[in-house]
């Protein structure tokens, strides 16, 4: 399990923060006392302070003005575990397609040997071991439900192992008195006292079935999911960047690198006094998709400028056409910050219930999901236009279509009209992406992939019209998916900004550096 990171000094694994910076480690106060005369000339304090109030509990405000860019938190997590539903994964370094057995406790692992059996699966298999009998896990391909009990069980472990973080983790916000622990959270706590036995370790432990759902309450409030390079997802506590609140306008961006540490940067230039703002849900879901979810996961109903607004910025994004002949008006929702409020149309008195609407959400989700499962260009035409007889051109349900449809359109000799049509495609969903993200917050890697394709437009109609201007706006469109992408190397979005960089190259190569 990762400490809170390395000391400064001997790069062991620390505990104790720097008070002045709150960022540098030290495993001791001798060796942050031998650093010190190299450190305060370092020696910053922090670019955020702590605020907290009845409405937000506590939260993160930039203690001075922040430039876009900047970084604001780096952190390594206190906690590293299985996603609540995820195929069986190794138990030492997470990854999937475990192939070996624990000797000890049976659980899957990569290898008998696998690096992380003592840094993460040591103490956790001492616990497993003594488990009923031991657990079969015949199918390595599907979610294995006693997968869910994993990471509580690291959460627990925390009070002997290390009670600098346990301490951190009794802090985390598990919102007690307004959330109702789920029939599967039940399932996985009477798992954990039952079959792992956790009921019997007696009076120098704090196993309680409150205690474990209140751990299972920081989980779901705080865990955020992290992508490894091997492709497998887990799930992380961070003791900072937890404290920062939602928003669905965002204003910084958080990235991982390989080994689970994380930044956090301005996504947007943010004045002194300002809440830094993550997103908790999905930004390319409609506002009551978004409420509903925010409120089931994390016990709250966002009221944040996107939300309040039913045109959600000016976008249109979740807006229906209205049914009436000839009206050509939108239905918006009359009142978006209260639950259940009727959508009316935007030109005649036509109504629909908001569940009419979820219903009807619905069920294009399902099409669309169908259709993006074996995508064509001609077969995602087709089904835009049926979208379009009963959406805005903006809805999120076009959006998901058109953003596959520009990586088909225009391929293999494509005529000027098609490169057109691409442009104008491409154009159309860069001012959505932008209005929702304007900083690349959340939608980084669909405006780079989009900024991409509209590049290719481009590049193809230069090579028609001998037009080197059209070359010039493709290159900035590339430097743009390359600095979208910079955190990302690791990962297989990465790889675009690498062909990015080449066809920068290219480009310099044919028009000059300028
Ligand atoms: C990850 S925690 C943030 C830190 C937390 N406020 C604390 O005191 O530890 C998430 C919780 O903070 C509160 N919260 C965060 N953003 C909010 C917002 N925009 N409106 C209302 N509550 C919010 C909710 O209780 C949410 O479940």
């Amino acid at each position: 399990m990762p400490e809170l990171g390395p000391c400064a000094v001997c790069t062991i694994p620390a505990e104790n923060r720097c008070a002045g910076c709150k960022t540098t480690l030290y495993c001791s106060k001798e060796h942050q006392k031998q650093d010190w005369k190299t450190h305060k000339f370092l020696c910053k304090p922090p670019l955020y302070k702590e605020g907290s109030s009845p409405e937000l509990g506590r939260y993160l405000v930039a203690a001075r003005d922040i430039e876009v860019g900047q970084t604001i938190i780096t952190e390594t997590p206190i906690i590293i575990g299985p996603k609540q539903v995820t195929p069986p994964v190794c138990l030492g370094c997470l990854k999937p397609g475990p192939k070996a057995r624990c000797q000890l406790c049976k659980w899957p692992l990569c290898d008998e040997e696998c690096p992380g059996w003592d840094t993460n699966h040591a103490i956790e298999c001492a616990a497993l071991v003594r488990a009923e009998k031991p657990l079969t896990f015949s199918d390595l391909q599907k979610p294995h439900a006693a997968y869910e009990a994993i990471t509580l069980l690291r959460l627990v472990l925390m009070q002997k192992k290390s009670p600098k973080k346990w301490k951190l983790i009794q802090e985390m916000e598990a919102n007690e008195k307004k959330r109702e622990p789920s029939a599967e959270e039940k399932k996985i706590v009477q798992f954990l006292l039952t079959y792992v036995g956790l009921s019997k370790w007696g009076p120098t432990w704090d196993t309680s079935e409150k205690t474990l759902h209140r751990l299972a309450g920081v989980l779901q409030v705080n865990a955020l999911d992290v992508r490894l390079p091997h492709g497998g997802e887990v799930m992380a506590l961070f003791p900072t960047t937890s404290l920062i609140e939602h928003s669905c306008i965002p204003n910084i961006r958080i990235v991982f690198d390989p080994m689970c540490r994380m930044t956090v940067s301005a996504s947007k230039d943010i004045k002194e006094g300002e809440h830094l703002q993550t997103m908790y849900t999905h930004a390319l879901w409609a506002t009551f998709q978004r409420r509903e979810h925010l409120f089931s996961n994390k016990q709250f109903w966002c009221k944040c400028p996107r939300c309040s607004d039913p045109t959600e910025l000016g976008t249109m994004f979740g807006a229906m056409r209205c049914v009436a002949p000839d009206c050509g008006g939108f239905l918006l929702p009359t009142a978006p910050l209260e639950a259940g409020a009727d959508w009316a149309c935007t030109k005649c008195v036509g109504r629909l219930s908001e569940k009419q609407i979820a219903d009807l959400t619905g069920h294009l989700g399902q099409i669309v999901d169908e259709a993006l499962a074996q995508p064509t260009e001609s077969s995602l035409k087709d089904l835009l236009e049926k979208l379009n007889a009963v959406t805005h051109e903006n809805h999120f349900r076009q959006y998901a279509v058109k953003h596959s449809l520009i990586q088909l359109m225009a391929k293999n000799v494509p005529t000027k009209d098609e490169l057109d049509e691409k442009q104008q495609l491409c154009e159309h969903l860069l001012k959505v992406t932008q209005t929702l993200d304007p900083g690349g917050a959340r939608l980084a890697v669909y405006e780079a992939v989009i900024c991409y394709e509209l590049h290719n437009a481009l590049v193809g109609r230069a090579q028609k019209e001998n037009d080197d201007s059209l070359l010039a706006r493709a290159k900035v469109l590339l430097l743009r998916v390359v600095y979208l992408l910079r955190f990302d190397e690791h990962l297989p979005e990465g790889q675009l900004a690498t062909v990015a960089t080449k066809k920068i190259n290219e480009i310099e190569e044919k028009i000059g550096k300028s």
